[in-house]
């Protein structure tokens, strides 16, 4: 199974409708709900063993996440969150306190977007504990961003820093969750879904092509380019890498982690030149650090390229991907 290959050949069952304005293929769906507003929807899953094991995530922190990655793809469209429904499937070995400090860290994370619970499914499972959180949210009438939104001449952008989390999850698969706990390791367990950034740019009014950063930058830019059907060059040197995260494994895996580590749940995206400075400023107004890291080149042509050093290579699409 490849992940990408099947999700291309689920979008042939779809079927083209006046309400639906983004089906399979970005973030979320946004479909029409009324005369003003827009409909976003979007459901991702964690699961054990894949997405974390009890050595990574405390109790509260797995459905911390599980929401926050949600939270994620509606902040990816610049749209607003409202609701959101649980599908739980729990082996047994999971008991039912451990099973409600989950939803304690889901609540933590829902009550600081004013997100409502609105319902789920519960099943058993033969192995190990699965969850899968639909979000529906809103955004006013056709101003989602979108991938396929970039044009030549944009500025790429990314926030944050990337490559954190894999550094955290590579501290916590070492050391479990004992011991002293670095700020690597709190962005792998409680990533912040950028909805006041994506809101921010929503806002702007300005034409911008969005992404959130779940597989890695290298996956993500490629998604962009491909949506956008545009060529991206990338500035290795501009790529926003935590102190942190080089002081603990070098420069080079660093810039590795921030290329394919995934789970940074930061936007990357594109904006015309000559509004580079405004969006810029504005995040920088509200504390969010937003890094120019590339432009877009030409039209026609999906590619993505690094610059570094003067030279240039075409990047592979190497983020995780589910096999
Ligand atoms: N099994 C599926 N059936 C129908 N559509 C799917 C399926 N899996 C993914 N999609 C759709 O494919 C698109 C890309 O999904 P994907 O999960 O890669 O996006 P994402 O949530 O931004 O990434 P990630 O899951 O890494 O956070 C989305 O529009 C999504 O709704
Ligand atoms: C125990 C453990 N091992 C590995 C990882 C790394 N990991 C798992 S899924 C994923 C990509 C995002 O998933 P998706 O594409 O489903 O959104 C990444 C980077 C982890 N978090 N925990
Ligand atoms: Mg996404
Ligand atoms: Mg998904
Ligand atoms: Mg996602």
């Amino acid at each position: 199974m490849h992940e990408f290959d099947l999700i291309r050949q689920i979008d042939s069952f779809t079927t083209a409708h006046e309400d639906v304005k983004v089906g399979i293929g970005d973030d979320a769906a946004v479909t029409s709900s009324s005369a003003h507003k827009d409909m976003i929807s979007c459901v991702d899953t964690i699961c054990e063993g894949v997405h974390f094991k009890r050595s990574t995530l405390h109790l509260s922190d797995i459905g911390y996440k599980a929401l926050a990655v949600n939270l994620s793809d509606i902040a990816a469209m610049g749209g607003t969150p409202r609701y959101y429904l649980v599908s739980l499937s729990i082996s047994e070995d999971w008991k039912q306190e451990e099973i409600l400090e989950i939803y304690r860290g889901m609540n933590d994370l829902a009550n600081r977007y004013d997100v409502l619970l609105i319902g789920g499914d519960t099943v058993s499972a033969q192995n190990g504990l699965v969850i899968s959180v639909t979000v529906l949210g809103e955004i006013e009438k056709n101003c989602s961003l979108l991938r396929s939104a970039a044009c030549e001449g944009d500025i790429v952008f990314a926030s944050g820093t990337l490559g954190d989390s894999r550094g955290g999850l590579e501290l916590l698969l070492s050391q479990g969750l004992t011991g002293e706990e670095h700020a690597l390791v709190g962005v792998h367990q409680r990533p912040e879904p950028q909805l006041t950034l994506g809101q921010l740019l929503k806002e702007s009014g300005f034409r911008i092509a969005l992404n959130d950063i779940s597989d890695g930058l290298s996956s993500e830019i490629w998604e962009l380019a491909e949506a956008s059907n545009v060529c991206i060059c990338l500035e290795e040197k501009n790529i926003p890498v935590s102190e942190d995260a080089i002081k603990l494994f070098g420069k080079q895996t660093a810039y590795e982690y921030a290329l394919t580590g995934g789970e940074d749940f930061q936007l990357v995206g594109t904006v015309a030149k000559a509004h580079w400075p405004t969006i810029q400023s504005t995040a920088q107004e509200k504390g969010i650090r937003l890094s120019a890291i590339g432009s877009v080149e030409q039209e026609g042509a999906s590619q993505v390229l690094m610059q570094k050093n003067g030279e240039r290579t075409r990047i592979k699409r190497a983020g995780y991907r589910h096999e």
